[in-house]
């Protein structure tokens, strides 16, 4: 009798046991099996081969089939998506077959797709023969060498990379040497970097530093945290410290930000090393994506760039993990399995035995506190890269002043002068639309989502008005529903309006605006920033999809419209999080030699945080917020975790509220503070009503242990069967 024990994708949270039939091989561990569960075939992953079950046999079901003869996780990936189980209070069979891309989750077999390959034929091969000799034509020779030199087949990518263009190739094909054939993708693998595709730029002292620091610790487990100012040429040591790692035929995983992730980042490494890339995010089809992923599995990729979900990919041969802009929260999944991929990464690089980088300008507290204690190396850039300078500042104080499009008359001077010497300007304001309310003139009456009882944004491109908390759309409200009024009129600005109005102020001037709305079609953000970097715009309006990363070398402007309302948040991660924006955006103002200047519109010019951040720069002020934190317990000098309770009943959310807090207060332990149920921020969304409960403790095993307890209640609870319920384990963000 042999026995098989497998994850599948159910909210019932533990492993399941088959029979293997005796005409089945023994699958490997990680290979993924069908199986019948309850009346569906589904597709399950082998995870170990137990001796014995505490199932009655007979009512164990044999396994149908096995669909991978090779394991597609290998057992450092087992022992991560086993700890983020465990860490998180996820379920385990959801992280297996959600670490899979989409068709090997619906049991597509793990094949290379074939790509487009050139055959040699007889007559090119008596040519070559012929003319190999002569110097004459020397890039078809070299195709041609090429060709015998793989037994007559190569892939059409193998000969872009080895120089060899396209037309050569219709030329070769035109006089019927070649051939168009396919490949299987598992044909083409890359030999370990051997010269560099491009000249590295010389290091400045402290880069030079970093490198150093990291190549020392090649093969071992050791974290980095790459702290280095807007501009000093992060991404410079990055690609310097993959050089060695990609001549040892290592591969390299590079984690970027959900809006990061451009055409000019990736550029930027393919110019460098000219090796295969496996590139993985949110935007790619099934098919690309699949394929992406076992590129990077058997190592016919070097390096493997992509967004959050990219870290479970395997690797065969994994060397580094970097990770950009580190304190970014689109690391952090906000839904379902709520993990954060730069705490997932750490413990990836620990079980890989690799070193990993954290690079910021603007460190999140909790790994700047990890750098600040010794546990994470700390690698400090200090100075802008080249001949770029750090910008100058400007607290622009808006109390009784007239604004046009939201700008006051100085910021307004100021981009005048800037245009008129030719350089960019841009603008920047977290919030898009036209406007974010709509409200009666006769009654006062806000046009509101029901669902979420928020007011609408009006919105001019198209005309519509939409939630942005559910994402529902409507047509723009042309009476109150109050009082019958027509008079409808907006208050507040959004980029679009300010759009519109600076088209006006300057009718000769190109302006491109920046945000989810303008760069919704698929290749429409590349472009635009193309276009920049090109100098085809010269205001640039854009919420904090503009602040991320980008490298504009002719923006010399920065104004910053508008950050008032986070002055004055409960959430205290608020500063962080405003500090972070604030030097991020400023961050793109002066970057290639050309002096900077960033204006900051405030109704409160003498607020501390802005003056610190204005005078003593963002390592001050976080190493001064870290202080607050630890004097009143808050992370990272405590660990949090949060339940969220959703219904469509607030009585069902009321009665299960109650039950659990007593339950909780019952098994209150020493170290561990249970909050109240409450209201949650956003009280309402998409018709649900949401609670919370925030539970603190001063160690996470605490914290570990209360939430298991927690939730075994929650699960046998029949009041919890009315209400959604999830747990999220270090919480970001309290919406
Ligand atoms: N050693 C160097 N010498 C000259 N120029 C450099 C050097 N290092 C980097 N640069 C240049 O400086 C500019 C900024 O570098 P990069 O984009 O890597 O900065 P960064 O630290 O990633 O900034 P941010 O955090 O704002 O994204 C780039 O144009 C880059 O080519
Ligand atoms: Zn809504």
């Amino acid at each position: 009798m042999r026995l098989v024990r497998v994850v599948l994708a159910t909210h019932i949270r533990r492993s399941f046991d088959y029979l293997l039939p005796e005409q089945l091989p023994t699958p490997a561990i990680g290979a993924r099996v069908q199986v019948v569960f309850g009346k569906r075939n589904m597709t399950a992953i082998v995870i170990e081969l137990p001796d014995e079950t505490n199932i009655a046999l007979e009512k164990l079901r044999p396994i149908e089939a096995i669909l991978d003869e090779q394991p597609l996780l290998n057992s450092q990936l087992h022992q991560l998506l086993r700890w983020a189980a465990s860490y998180y209070h996820y379920n385990l069979g959801d992280i297996y077959l959600q670490s899979l891309p989409k068709l090997l989750r619906q049991g597509q077999l793990a094949k290379h797709p074939t790509v487009k390959a050139w055959q040699l034929t007889d007559a090119g091969k008596h040519h070559y023969q012929q003319l190999k000799h002569t110097t004459k034509a020397p890039r078809q020779n070299q195709a041609l060498a090429l060709l015998i030199e793989h037994e007559g087949k190569v892939a059409h990518e193998i000969f872009l990379r080895a120089g060899i263009t396209q037309s050569i190739l219709s030329t070769l094909a035109s006089n019927h040497y070649v051939q168009p054939t396919e490949l299987s993708s598992s044909l083409t693998h890359y030999e370990p970097l051997a010269e560099l595709a491009e000249q590295p730029l010389k290091l400045n002292r402290e880069q030079a530093i970093a490198v150093a620091a990291i190549n020392s610790k090649a093969g071992q487990f050791a974290p980095f945290l790459l702290d280095g100012i807007t501009g000093s040429g992060k991404t410079e040591v990055y690609l310097q410290i993959l050089e060695p790692i990609l001549k040892a035929g290592q591969q390299a995983l590079i984690l970027v930000p959900e809006i990061g992730l451009t055409a000019q980042t990736i550029a930027r490494f393919e110019k460098r090393f000219n090796l295969p890339m496996a590139i993985l995010h949110s935007g790619l089809n099934d098919k690309a994506r699949c394929a992406a992923w076992l590129k990077a599995k058997d190592a016919h990729a070097a390096i493997i760039i992509g967004t959050r979900s990219a870290l479970f990919t395997p690797m065969l041969h994994p060397g580094i993990i970097i990770i950009d802009e580190e304190h970014d929260s689109s690391f952090k999944q906000q839904d379902t399995f709520r993990y954060h991929a730069r705490d997932v990464a750490l413990m990836r690089a620990k079980l890989e035995q690799i070193p990993i980088v954290m690079g910021s300008a603007t460190p999140a507290l909790e790994t700047l506190n990890n750098a600040l204690i010794g546990r994470y190396q700390h690698l400090e850039l200090t100075e802008r890269a080249g001949l770029a300078s750090v910008a100058s500042y400007a607290l622009v104080d808006i109390r009784a002043q007239p604004l046009r499009a939201g700008l006051s008359p100085q910021v307004l001077k100021a981009m005048q002068d800037t245009l008129g010497q030719g350089q960019q300007v841009m603008l920047f304001l977290n919030r898009r639309g036209y406007a974010p309310a709509l409200l009666c003139h006769e009654c006062g009456q806000v046009v509101e989502c029901e669902r979420c009882e928020r007011p609408y944004t009006l919105h001019h491109h198209p005309p519509h008005l939409a939630c942005h908390h559910c994402g529902s759309q409507r047509a723009i409200a042309k009476q109150c529903q109050h009082c019958g009024s027509t008079h409808l009129v907006t208050t507040g600005i959004g980029t679009e309006q300010i759009e519109s109005e600076l088209q006006q102020l300057f009718p000769d001037v190109s302006i491109a605006r920046i945000d989810r709305d303008s760069t919704r079609r698929k290749g429409a953000l590349d472009q635009v920033l193309e276009e920049i970097t090109q100098n085809q715009h010269q205001i640039l309006i854009g919420t904090q999809m503009l602040a991320k990363g980008h490298h504009f070398p002719s923006v010399t402007m920065v104004a910053i419209l508008d950050i008032d309302h986070a002055l004055f948040s409960s959430d205290f991660r608020a500063s962080e999080r405003l500090a972070q924006l604030f030097i991020q955006v400023s961050g793109r103002a002066g970057r290639s030699g050309m002096a900077g200047k960033v204006y900051l519109q405030t109704h409160h010019p003498e607020h501390e945080l802005l003056q610190d951040l204005i005078n003593n720069g963002y390592g001050h002020f976080a190493r001064f917020a870290l202080a607050e934190r630890k004097l009143t317990d808050l992370p990272p000098f405590s660990y949090q975790a949060l339940l969220r309770f959703e219904a469509t009943s607030l009585n069902h959310l009321n009665t299960l509220g109650q039950q659990l807090e007593q339950f909780a207060q019952q098994h209150q332990q020493s170290g561990c503070w249970i909050f109240p149920v409450n209201e949650a921020p956003v009280p309402k969304r998409a018709g649900k009503f949401r609670q919370q409960q925030l539970i603190q403790a001063n160690a996470r095993k605490n914290l570990h242990q209360l939430i298991s307890i927690l939730i075994d209640y929650l699960e046998q609870l029949p009041a919890a069967k009315r209400v959604r319920w999830s747990v999220d384990i270090d919480p970001i963000d309290m919406m």
